[in-house]
């Protein structure tokens, strides 16, 4: 696969360590000539929206790697799962994911999905995705055998939805990717507005 750069040869680099968004990208034909992680304080602000959250740490991702290319087409993104106003962690231990699983058993949830596009020169456009996920009720079993399976960790809310997860997923309202990690109809709408060549 080629990898992706403008008329000028301004690369597109992928500011992220998550190898669901380069696989995303390339289930799609967007193979960036770089991937370069920002490492940021994911920390929300007190009383900081979920919405905002997500915005906010897609942003702040893309400006940081800006900074280090900034001939670049920079991409950035964060995923964050919430359950009303609360904002659910990373999960990085268990007890962590079994906390979040039991908050979202038999319970709706939304998904907000930052994506920041830095443009060559730092110019940054960031657009927002929310995904509705209905969860059907969790039997403690359910949760102790998704728990010994390890798939939770690294992902916000405790749960994959691309993995064993997507057995207790009754539906979902909007973009399937932005779960994972990028909503990449949107993705590529950021790109083509922004002038990035998209080959159809
Ligand atoms: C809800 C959900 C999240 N996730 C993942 C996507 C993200 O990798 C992660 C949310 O954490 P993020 O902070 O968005 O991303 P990251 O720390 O993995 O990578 P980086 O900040 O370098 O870009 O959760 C899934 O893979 N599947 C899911 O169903």
């Amino acid at each position: 696969m080629q990898q992706h750069s403008d008329a000028d040869g301004a690369a597109l680099i992928l500011a992220s360590a998550s190898p669901r968004r380069l696989d995303l990208l390339r289930q799609v034909g967007l193979v960036p000539a770089a991937v370069d992680p920002a490492d940021i304080d994911e920390a929300p602000h007190r009383q900081e929206l979920p919405a905002d959250h997500a915005r906010r740490l897609a942003g702040e991702k893309a400006a940081l790697v800006a900074a280090r290319h900034p001939q670049g087409w920079i991409l950035a993104a964060d995923t964050v799962v919430a359950c009303g106003r609360r904002i659910l962690p990373k999960a990085e231990d268990e007890q962590t994911a079994r906390t979040c699983l039991e908050l979202l058993s038999g319970r709706r949830h939304r998904v907000h999905g930052g994506v920041a596009l830095a443009a060559p020169g730092g110019k940054i456009t960031v657009s927002l995705v929310q995904t509705a996920v209905l969860f059907k009720r969790l039997t403690a079993d359910e949760i102790d055998a998704y728990l010994a399976g390890g798939e939770w960790r690294g992902k916000a809310g405790g749960y994959a939805i691309q993995g064993r997860a997507a057995l207790f997923v009754r539906g979902i309202v909007g973009s399937y990717s932005n779960i994972v990690g990028l909503p990449l109809f949107e993705t590529a709408a950021l790109l083509r507005g922004r002038g990035f060549p998209l080959r159809p």
